[in-house]
This record gives C-alpha cells, sequence and structure tokens, in this order.
C-alpha cells in the first residue's frame, strides 16, 4: 500500500509509459520462448530450419534485448524520481516544523526515515523493476499456454491462484515478523549511537564500557534470533514458491494427459513454457520479501509525513526585509509555555510574564540551571510558539502568519548552536569583509574563508562560538540573542565579548538578550532579568544588578 501510495503521488504519465516498455520487454521474452519452442519441435520431427528461422530468433532476440534493457533503465529512473520527490517532501516539512514539534518527533526518528529507509529503497528498486518484468513475462507465457491449450490454461490459472493465495497467507506472517525486527534494529542503533556519542566516557571507564558492550550484545542475540527466524521462514517460502512450479510442471506432464485428448503434440511445448518461468517466479519471490521491508520502511516515512502535517504552519511568503524591522519596542504580554510529556503531564512551565524590549538596549537574563533562560530566549525569538499571550511589535500584534517575519529579526548563538561551513543565505558578502572579521576575532591562523567556505570547523568549542558570532554578525539582524556565549571564552575573549562586542553592537542600533552568569560583568547590561523557576524576576532593586537604565516593565 505505501509502495503503491509512493507511486501514484505524481503524475501518472511515466508509470504508463514504463508499463508499457516492460510489457513489450516481457513479450518479447515470451516470443522468444515460443519461437525456442517451435524450432525444438522443427528439429524433433527432422524437418530443415531456415535461415528465415534464424533471422527471426536474432530480430525478436534485438527486441527482447533493447525492450528489457530500456525497461529496466526508464523504471530505475522514474522511480528514483519518485524517491527523490519523496525526500524532497519530507525535508520540505520538516523545515516548516515547529522547533517543539520536531523536538517531540525526536532527531533519531527523522533521520531513521529520511536517510536509512529511503536510501534502503533507492538501493533495492532495480529488483522491484525486475520483478515487475518477470510478473509481465508470467502472463505472457500463461497466454502462450492459453493459445496451445485453452483446458491446460485454465488448470494452470486455478493452480496459480491455489498457489498464491497459500503463498499469500504465508507472507502476512512473514511480514509480522519483520516489523518486529525493524524495533529491534532501532534498539540495537540506539546502543550503536551510544558508544560514539559517549566514547569519551567509555574510554576512561572500563567498566563502563564493558557494561555497555554487553548491553549491545545481549540486543544483537535478540536481533539475530530474529533474523534468523524471519530467514528461515523466508528460506521455506522460496521453497514453496520453487517447488510449487516444478508441482505445476508434474501436473502438465503426468496430470493433463490423462484428461484432455490430443495434448501429446503440444505437452512438451507446455512444459517447457512452465519450467521457463521457474526464474521469473524466484525473481518475484525475491522481490516481494524486499518489497514486504519497503512497505514498513515507507510505513515510518508515511508516519513521520503525517506526524509533520499535524504540526506543520504553512509558509509565508519569501521575507526580504522583515515587516518589524526598524522596530522601537517589542512587548511580550502575559506569555505561558509549558513542555509536556506525551501523556500530558507537564514537565516544565513558565508565565505568564510580561516582558517589554526597547530598540537599541543590551539585556542580560540570569538564573540557576534549569530555571527557565533557554526556553525564554526561544519564546522571546518566537521559536518556540507561547501557549497563551500576545507578542506587539510597536503596538501591532504578531499574527500567526506574520511569525516568520518576526523570527527574521533575530540572529541567535543557542549553546547548543550549529555552525555551517557556508554562509547560506548571505551570498553577496564580500571574502575580504568575513577575513577581516576572522582576523578581529583572532581566528586567522585557525580558520580561512575560501571558495565560499570555511576552511575548517575542526576548532575548540570557544574558537567555533567565535565563528559563529562573525556569522550572526554578518547576517546583521536586529536582534542578537546569545545563550551563555561567553562560558567558553578565556579570560581575554569574554572581556573582548562584554567590554567591546556587546557595546558595539549597541552602538550601532542593535538591541542585545544574553544569558549569562559572569556576575563580574552585570555592569555591562541595562537591563537585567533573573529567572526563577520559569518565573521573571526584577533585579532593578539589587544592589548588585544591572547598573544602566535598570527595568522597564511596561
Ligand atoms: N526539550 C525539552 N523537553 C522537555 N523539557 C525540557 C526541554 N528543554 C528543557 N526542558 C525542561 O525545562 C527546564 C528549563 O530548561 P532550560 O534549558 O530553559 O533552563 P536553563 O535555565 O537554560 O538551564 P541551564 O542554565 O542549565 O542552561 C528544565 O528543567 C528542563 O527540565
Amino acid at each position: 500500500m505505501h509502495l503503491a501510495r509512493l507511486l501514484t503521488v505524481g503524475s501518472p504519465q511515466p508509470l504508463r509509459s514504463v508499463a508499457v516498455i516492460i510489457s513489450l520487454a516481457a513479450l518479447g521474452n515470451a516470443a522468444l520462448i515460443g519461437l525456442i519452442n517451435h524450432v525444438a519441435e522443427t528439429v524433433a520431427v527432422r524437418e530443415e530450419i531456415g535461415p528465415r528461422m534464424v533471422l527471426l530468433y536474432l530480430a525478436i532476440f534485438a527486441f527482447y534485448y533493447i525492450a528489457s534493457r530500456a525497461s529496466l533503465k526508464e523504471a530505475n529512473r522514474v522511480l528514483q524520481d519518485r524517491l527523490a520527490g519523496l525526500r524532497l517532501r519530507v525535508v520540505g516539512k520538516i523545515r516548516n516544523t515547529p522547533l517543539r514539534s520536531l523536538e517531540q518527533i525526536g532527531h533519531g526518528h527523522l533521520f531513521a526515515a529520511v536517510a536509512q529507509e529511503i536510501n534502503q529503497l533507492a538501493h533495492n528498486l532495480p529488483i522491484f523493476v525486475a520483478a515487475a518484468q518477470s510478473a509481465f513475462l508470467l502472463a505472457f507465457v500463461l497466454l502462450y499456454i492459453a493459445v496451445l491449450s485453452v483446458p491446460s490454461f485454465l488448470v494452470l490459472v486455478a493452480c496459480v491462484a491455489l498457489g498464491g493465495s497459500l503463498f499469500w497467507r504465508r507472507r502476512i506472517a512473514l511480514n509480522r515478523a519483520l516489523a518486529q525486527i525493524y524495533d529491534r534494529e532501532a534498539a540495537m542503533m540506539e546502543t550503536m549511537g551510544a558508544f560514539v556519542e559517549g566514547f569519551q566516557e567509555i574510554r576512561l571507564n572500563a567498566d563502563k564500557n564493558d557494561g555497555l558492550y554487553r548491553h549491545f550484545n545481549e540486543g544483537l542475540d535478540d536481533l539475530e534470533g530474529a533474523v534468523v527466524g524471519v530467514g528461515s521462514r523466508w528460506v521455506s517460502l522460496l521453497q514453496f514458491s520453487n517447488a510449487f512450479v516444478y508441482a505445476l510442471v508434474g501436473v502438465v506432464i503426468f496430470v493433463l494427459p490423462l484428461f484432455f485428448h490430443g495434448y501429446d503434440d503440444t505437452i512438451y511445448k507446455i512444459a517447457a513454457a512452465a519450467t521457463f518461468c521457474i526464474g521469473p517466479v524466484t525473481s518475484i519471490i525475491g522481490a516481494s520479501h524486499l518489497s514486504a521491508k519497503a512497505e514498513i520502511g515507507l510505513g515510518h516515512v508515511h508516519d513521520l509525513e503525517a506526524k509533520l502535517d499535524r504540526a506543520a504552519v504553512a509558509p509565508g511568503p519569501p521575507v526580504a526585509v522583515s515587516r518589524y524591522a526598524g522596530f522601537s519596542r517589542i512587548e511580550y504580554r502575559d506569555i505561558t509555555f509549558s513542555y509536556r510529556t506525551p501523556d500530558d503531564e507537564t514537565v516544565f512551565a513558565t508565565g505568564p510574564w510580561t516582558f517589554s524590549l526597547n530598540r537599541g538596549e543590551i539585556v542580560f537574563f540570569t538564573g540557576g540551571n534549569g530555571s527557565g533562560k533557554t526556553t525564554v530566549m526561544k519564546l522571546l525569538s518566537l521559536l518556540y510558539t507561547p501557549d497563551a499571550g500576545a507578542i506587539l511589535v510597536d503596538g501591532r500584534p504578531v499574527t500567526p502568519e506574520a511569525r516568520q517575519d518576526f523570527r527574521e529579526m533575530f540572529a541567535a548563538i543557542f549553546h547548543d548552536f550549529h555552525l555551517f561551513d557556508r554562509l547560506y543565505g548571505l551570498d553577496d558578502v564580500a571574502p575580504e569583509v568575513v577575513q577581516a572579521q576572522i582576523a578581529e576575532m583572532e581566528l586567522a591562523d585557525k580558520v580561512a574563508f575560501e571558495a565560499g567556505r570555511f576552511s575548517t570547523l575542526d576548532l575548540s568549542t570557544g574558537q567555533r562560538k567565535r565563528l559563529a558570532l562573525i556569522v550572526s554578525r554578518l547576517e546583521d539582524r536586529e536582534i542578537y540573542l546569545f545563550d551563555e556565549w561567553a562560558a567558553d571564552q578565556d579570560s581575554h575573549f569574554r572581556d573582548t565579548f562584554y567590554r567591546r562586542i556587546l557595546p558595539d553592537l549597541k552602538r550601532r542600533g542593535k538591541t542585545v538578550i544574553a544569558v549569562t552568569h559572569d556576575d563580574r560583568y552585570w555592569d555591562c547590561c541595562d537591563r537585567r532579568i533573573r529567572l526563577s523557576l520559569g518565573a521573571m524576576e526584577d533585579t532593578a532593586d539589587e544592589a548588585a544588578g544591572g547598573g544602566g537604565g535598570g527595568p522597564t516593565w511596561p
């Protein structure tokens, strides 16, 4: 069903053309079988095979060869095109999904669906195409048998229907077992991931290393047992299909002559034709095994698509300049937000809080671990949509359609930031400008900007953060969010950040919101907000609190 859905999305025209070419190739194959039978009969009655027959054989063979090659190539091209379309569609949905929904789906699930499942399918597609050709061939061979003897055809069709239904029943049981393998494979992949991500920890601790290895081994045993079980079911299914074809040949040779007269002349032709079917039947059975796997994999991709569709927000038109560019004041009114479990239990809640931000000010957010600073940063930039409350820019409410415009005002460096090696979205930046910033950030001996990309990202965490700062400055946004940016910097660069970079941004009319634990630099802000269990607290009255302009609560 999922495979059929993959094929039917998009224009039906290429599929029709493929079906025509595949059926031509199968027709050529069947004609070849018919001709071979005819020649064998001619030789058997000691008649001469003339050059016409040789020429006919060569012509049919050439036709079959060309059509078969073209059908495999064309079908593969069309199917790979459908898969590329599926990948593009899923990634297109991912990029328009709200951050929170993506976090709930989980990165592992996303990668498994977009990379693993679709890749596997892409590799197996040629086998499906060959199986489709075999199916057409079987149909033509049955037609050929019908031309030779209608009663034989009817008996064979009845036998094939019976065999097909037996096969189908066994296949359903096999599919169930395959689905269980999928779950075990996912669990094993997770433990594999722990080896890679926790490599430093296990290299330092042999007991931990052994424990994880044992856990992996148990999972592997479990998986192996399931795979072996499916393998033996699969082998017996394959044997059943081959034995079934031989049984059919037996019916042709031994049973049919007992019931039908005048059958002796054609018996060997029908037997030969049925024998020719063994290869195609094996090819179809092989593909059916893979198609069961593909169904499960594609099922996961389609499940993911459905989740993304439920969460998706229709993208607005491309934004050249945010409609809020040049804002004077942003007000966040009665904002609330909570992380919830799938059972709808609240894990952490923040708000209701009300906060306003004036153009050109520097606001620090402080608070203990888990107090909600990062969460609030994501709410302020609308990476998270508040559960309730309103945001107004210069008195105008930010409507759902305008949210992307609002986000376009921000450049953010979160503590789990991602550094791209290219300046995506900054096509017009002159390399000299980037190079000058690299020098200013004292990274010139480490990294260069060449051919539109950074020469390396293999840098220390502090250095990578400096590179991220360069990128955010090049983006030239209205508001800068820094989530503990200075935490990984040495004392010299920490000083540079608070005493030079932040004031410089302010001088250029930028607004800065920074999460910080650096109490030595609290004098560098205009206002400081403290978060405690998700609640905002005014620090204006604190003697050691932020200097500057003091709080500006609405
Ligand atoms: N993706 C998430 N899903 C569920 N709960 C989360 C998620 N991220 C954070 N939380 C919860 O929200 C609370 C606040 O987290 P947040 O990262 O905002 O705190 P923080 O003040 O930035 O902490 P830190 O100083 O350690 O960086 C945490 O207690 C955590 O349990």
